[in-house]
């Protein structure tokens, strides 16, 4: 079976109406990602039972806390046996190598650890009024060179930084790209979008889609129809 590439993000306001939404999805055809709101909400029964129904949950919770802090946010979030989780790379290094560090007792069953380097949903002038002075690009890359001096997996960015970030950082290290509109969809709060077949022609491995599915009035159908742009853009 080729990689499941598309995650689902679950941005629900509580678990029935997540549960409702999952039960209409083939969990061969993508991941779910699991969010702020619905894991306030819903907690971790909600991501026990996406567990039963056969899906792997991205735990979208992006930690930036202190390093014992946020190790132990991941800590638990392996033991919940989530397929991926998150940190925010602003968060430095040793934060970053303390969240690494607690999951290798996991071994090869741990999750796949990645940071968030810049929001799709801000743009390159959004950046001083954080007190960033540098480029967009280069905040980018500085962040996703520190997450891979750190040991983690890969990184959240834009498809639009992944051609950058592949030369850079190689080929084995993940990018997961949120801000992922097929042809026409409106891009909502984000700033950096791209189209499903040209995130797969940037390389990008894994493509976020939350309200372009969620809003769909076929979610399968439009599952099959991006699952097949991106095999023809694979090729
Ligand atoms: O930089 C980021 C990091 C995370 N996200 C999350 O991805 C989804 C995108 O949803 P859409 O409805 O497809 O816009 C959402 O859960 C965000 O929290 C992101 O968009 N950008």
């Amino acid at each position: 079976m080729t990689e499941k590439r598309i995650i689902v993000a679950l941005d629900f306001d509580d678990a029935e109406q997540a549960l409702a939404f999952v039960k209409t999805l083939d969990p061969q055809q993508c991941r779910v990602k699991v969010g702020k709101e619905l894991f306030t909400t819903a907690g971790p029964a909600l991501v026990r039972t996406l567990h039963e129904l056969g899906f792997d949950v991205f735990l979208d919770l992006k930690f930036h806390d202190i390093p014992n802090t946020v190790a132990k946010a991941v800590k638990a979030a392996a033991e919940l046996g989530v397929w991926m989780v998150n940190v925010h790379a602003s968060g430095g290094v040793d934060m970053m190598k303390a969240a690494r560090h607690v999951l290798e007792p996991y071994g090869e069953k741990r999750p796949k650890l990645i940071a968030v380097t810049v929001l799709t949903s801000m743009a390159s002038e959004s950046l001083p009024e954080v007190g960033i002075q540098r480029s967009l690009n280069e905040q980018v890359l500085a962040l996703a060179e520190l997450a891979k001096s750190a040991g983690l997996d890969g990184v959240v960015c834009s498809a639009r930084e992944a051609v950058m970030l592949k030369g850079a950082l190689g080929a084995d290290f993940l990018l997961v790209t949120p801000g992922i509109r097929p042809e026409g969809f409106a891009t909502h709060d984000q700033h950096r979008v791209m189209s499903p077949g040209a995130a797969i022609d940037a390389g990008v491995d894994f493509l976020v889609l939350g309200r372009p599915i969620r809003e769909s009035k076929d979610p399968n159908a439009t599952l099959s129809a991006i699952n097949q742009q991106i095999l023809e853009h694979l090729v």
